[in-house]
């Protein structure tokens, strides 16, 4: 596949629901079993019973046992399977847990083209709604289906005991039945699949929303983004209802088949008493266990119907297990996982001769045959301040996501640190890289869990306020309610200027070998910008950064810059050598100068 950093030690995609409901439960699982089985052997028992008090009433014998037994029949059957069913749900919840953790963990392991094209919406939906069909699969599979197929098996066989005629009778008025169910079975594993698949879309269109929620406000367009939303709504509601439509027949074609059944054994077992061949008790009791068929018949039916909809559900989890985490990524047992050695322990310091970033003749494209970068051919020193300059679109964040490893090129060569991309694994490669995206993204976590996201070792306070303070933002920070500790969710906002600082403090934090910054300084006052330039020039005093610059003040700042246009890189070299040289580069230029002297770099 294209684009991809190679695949993860993902675990096998297949999901066996009933093995991972036996894991560990192995004395759980075998006890719901016999407890179904004594619950549905009472069951089967009990019209028996009521023959044998029947003929008891006849002879005129003592009822009294067989009074016992029919009542501890009745309690027994009930009081065993509801400790089943009670037994099964508790296993099923935890089940379900993990497989929402296996979920969420795998889905942030996945590569990011990967997540995107499953989108966000879709993925939390196999947390909920399909969760939930999977849970109905738990609830089916393994007791109560086979449990109502034995009833009726069981059924069957003593009411051919009781008289195998009138057996004839029964089965042959169900099977045509069976026949309709069968065929409408079919029908809904069908229309389930694309209620699963709409659903999902759904979720993705509505997460997708709230995301723009300022925007859609700002525009007013709440109506507008509804209406789309409700089409959608509607789409998924009539899968449904074509869905609901082919349930409804189940039980109308069982009753159907249960009331041609009795007409014919009521007629056929009269003519079989009078003909001497049937005992009025053995009448009696088949015709309770004819009554007693259409309970298993119907849960069985539905059953069969219940577990098409967990099959279609299983089928969404395995798709996306099904796709590859990313090398070094994935750790199957969060519990387990150990630190990554990287990370961990203090590295040797690249060195400041080799080459930070090596780009040769690389192609990329985020679609085939629309390539983005054409033959992009460049160096980032291994110290010291690049800045990567082009008109929008031109490629500047493509090149930082392929030094990322985010996405893999379609040919060419990358060198980071004189090592060929491919040869770092993307988890060691991120351990020495620090990114500060265009958004400028927060988790919606402390401001601490910000600082210190990714990194092993602790750091206190003092060393997080000294960071903190490097970028100017150690006062906006002591002023917030929980100060640290303040979590950044809804309520607690940072400006754009402000997270864009936090962003870039996280990054100066990371202590990491190179550090690609996108346009860190678009939000930014002139005093706080002054104040990050001299953030950076400290980081790139020990370092690479390599920073995408619109302002000319960053630009003229860099001891080194690449030209980028159009997907290629047309030169690259000192900011005075270029505008010299360069005349894409000096138009750039002069167009953000706003009559500076643009040709003298500027002090620090
Ligand atoms: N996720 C994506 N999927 C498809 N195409 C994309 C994606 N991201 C960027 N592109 C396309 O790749 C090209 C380069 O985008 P890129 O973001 O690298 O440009 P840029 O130079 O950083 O632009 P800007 O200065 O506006 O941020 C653009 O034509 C854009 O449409």
């Amino acid at each position: 596949m294209k684009h991809t950093a190679g695949p993860g030690a993902a675990p096998a995609a297949e999901l066996k629901v009933l093995r991972e409901l036996a894991r560990g439960n192995g004395l759980q699982l075998a006890a719901v079993g016999l407890l179904a089985l004594v619950s549905t052997g009472a069951t089967l028992a009990l019209p028996l019973v009521v023959g044998k008090l029947l003929g008891a009433i006849q002879s005129g014998e003592g009822l009294t046992v067989w009074a016992a037994v029919m009542v501890a029949a009745g309690f027994g059957s009930a009081a065993a399977g509801a400790l089943a069913s009670f037994l099964l749900g508790r296993m099923g919840q935890r089940l379900i847990c993990r497989l929402r953790v296996r979920t969420m963990r795998h889905s942030l392991g996945l590569r990011l083209a990967d997540a995107r094209r499953e989108g966000s919406g879709n993925l939390v939906a196999r947390l909920t709604s399909d969760a939930a069909r999977i849970k109905n699969l738990i609830d089916i599979g393994p007791v109560q289906l086979p449990m109502a197929g034995i009833t009726v098996l069981g059924t069957l066989v003593v009411m051919g005991l009781l008289d195998w005629v009138l057996l004839l009778i029964t089965v042959g008025a169900f099977l045509a039945a069976v026949g309709i169910i069968t065929l409408v079975v079919k029908g809904l594993r069908r229309k389930y699949a694309a209620v699963g698949e709409e659903v999902g879309t759904l979720a993705q269109s509505f997460v997708a929303a709230l995301d723009s929620l300022t925007v859609i406000k700002a525009y007013r367009a709440e109506d507008t983004v509804s209406a789309n939303l409700a089409e959608r709504a509607r789409k998924v509601a009539k899968l449904e209802t074509d869905a609901a439509r082919m349930e409804s027949l189940m039980v109308p074609v069982i009753n159907l088949g249960q009331q041609i059944a009795l007409v014919a054994v009521v007629v056929g077992g009269g003519a079989r008493m009078l003909d001497g061949h049937l005992l009025l008790a053995d009448f009696v009791a088949f015709l309770l266990y004819l009554l007693q068929l259409t309970a298993p018949l119907i849960m069985a039916a539905s059953g069969v119907s219940g577990i098409q909809l967990g099959l279609v559900a299983r089928k969404r989890f395995e798709d996306v297990f099904a796709l590859p985490a990313e090398e070094g990524t994935y750790s199957p047992d969060v519990a387990t996982a150990a630190p990554r050695s990287a990370s961990v322990q203090k590295r040797a310091v690249a060195s400041a001769e080799v080459p930070a970033v090596r780009f040769e003749d690389v192609v990329f494209g985020y679609e085939a045959e629309r390539p983005v970068l054409r033959g992009a051919r460049f160096t980032v020193p291994g110290r010291g301040l690049t800045a990567v300059v082009g008109l929008s679109g031109s490629g500047k964040t493509t090149v930082l996501s392929l030094i990322e490893r985010f996405m893999e090129p379609d040919s060419g060569r990358i060198e980071v640190h004189g090592r060929d991309l491919s040869d770092w694994s993307p988890a060691d490669l991120r351990s020495r890289i620090a990114y500060v995206d265009q958004a400028s993204t927060l988790l919606q976590e402390s401001v601490r869990a910000n600082l210190v996201l990714g990194r092993r070792r602790p750091a206190d306070d003092t060393t997080l306020y000294s960071v903190l303070d490097r970028v100017g933002l150690a006062e906006d920070i002591r002023a917030l309610p929980d100060g640290l500790d303040t979590v950044l969710d809804g309520a607690t906002g940072l400006s754009g200027g402000q997270r864009q600082r936090l962003a870039l403090a996280r990054a100066v934090l990371a202590d990491a070998d190179l550090v690609l910054l996108d346009e860190p300084t678009s939000h930014l006052d002139s005093v706080n910008e002054q104040r990050l330039r001299l953030a950076v020039d400290r980081l790139a005093a020990e370092r690479a950064v390599v920073v995408v610059a619109h302002r000319i003040s960053t630009i003229q700042h860099a001891d080194h810059v690449i030209v980028m246009d159009r997907g290629a890189v047309t030169d690259e070299g000192g900011h005075a050598a270029l505008v010299d040289r360069c005349p894409a580069y000096a138009e750039l230029v002069a167009g953000q100068s706003l009559g500076a002297d643009f040709r003298a770099p500027v002090a620090a």
